[in-house]
């Protein structure tokens, strides 16, 4: 069993034990399978609103992918059609080589591989209290109850979250309410979870602890996808970024390739990161030779560790 490095301050997510029956994945260089493979995938809602056009992308084990555009391009939109709540109007959707079926077992089938956390955890939190909350998809896979009482406290310890187990979730904080919609996904124990802009109203302790277990669940392999307006945090974590507007994937590239590019920045109306700000005043002032470092280091320290 591998274990994750313990929280700054020892405050947070403790560790999150890999490799265990957790995952089923073990942690390796998973980059280069396709995990999820959409082909001309339109969406179009019941009032006419065309929300995705001839989507095309391919997404592999254990990447990091942060989707951004501006409100409304159709994030949340591609995220409902992945896990299956929505029915591309057109196109095809692969899950690990299997097209999606959206009959009953097809959709419990892709929802076990698939896990989303909503934008709004109103929105996914339907269950008296926490502890019923997160039982509730494990006990739709049919698990015995003792394995799913296991699974839940697991995860609850993992997210540090016990002392909610018996909270009524309607009483919950809205930080509080984001934890245990997070806790519901990885108690299915997903190899994809989709988060929709996982850190919107939370304060920065709370956004720090979710930052947080995103990289423990990429470090174990798992394939995360994450919405985000956050320039300087996608500018960091992701592999890749995809840019949306008006429902159609303008650019999808690393993050470097995608901020550079001034034309498209100002388009999808995505901020610069800080980090190219500063390598770009750097470059002018003659400090940082652009010749011989031609690339935007990805954040702020791995910058300032390439002057010293
Ligand atoms: N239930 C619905 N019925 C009709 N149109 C909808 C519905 N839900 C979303 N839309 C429309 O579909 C388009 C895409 O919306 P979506 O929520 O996917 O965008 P988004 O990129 O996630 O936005 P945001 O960044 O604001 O969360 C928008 O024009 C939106 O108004």
């Amino acid at each position: 069993m591998k274990e994750l490095k313990d929280y700054k301050g020892g405050h947070a997510l403790r560790t999150f034990n890999l490799l265990d029956e957790q995952y089923h994945k073990p942690v390796c260089d998973m980059h280069g399978d396709t995990m999820i493979e959409i082909k001309n995938l339109n969406y179009q809602y019941e009032d006419g609103t065309v929300a995705l056009q001839n989507v095309n992308l391919t997404i592999n084990k254990g990447e990091k992918i942060a989707i951004m555009g501006p409100n409304g391009s159709g994030k949340s939109t591609l995220f409902l059609c992945l896990n299956g709540v929505y029915k591309p109007t057109n196109g095809s959707i692969q899950v690990n080589g299997e097209p999606v079926t959206y009959n009953r077992n097809g959709l419990k089938k892709l929802r076990q591989i698939i896990g989303i956390v909503f934008q709004n955890p109103d929105n996914q939190l339907f269950s008296a209290d926490v502890f019923q909350e997160i039982s509730f998809g494990p006990m739709n896979l049919g698990l015995e109850k003792e394995v799913v009482r296991e699974r839940v406290e697991s995860v609850l310890e993992s997210l540090h979250i016990q002392h909610l187990k018996k909270r009524p979730t309607h009483f919950l904080s809205g930080g509080q309410k984001k934890q245990v919609a997070i806790a519901d996904i990885l108690a299915m124990k997903p190899e994809v979870i989709l988060f929709d802009e996982p850190t919107a109203a939370l304060d920065s302790y709370h956004s720090q602890l979710v930052n947080d277990l995103v990289d423990e669940l990429c470090e174990a392999g798992i394939t995360v996808i994450q919405a985000t307006h956050d320039s300087d945090y996608a500018m960091a974590w992701a592999d890749r970024i995809i840019v949306i507007q008006d429902g159609k994937v303008l650019v999808k590239d690393t993050p470097q390739k995608v901020f550079e590019n001034v034309e498209l920045r100002k388009k999808a109306y995505l901020e610069e990161p800080n980090v190219l700000k500063m390598y770009n005043c750097l470059c002018k002032a003659n400090i940082i030779e652009q010749t011989n470092n031609p690339i935007c280091p990805k954040s702020i320290d791995e910058l300032i560790k390439g002057l010293e």
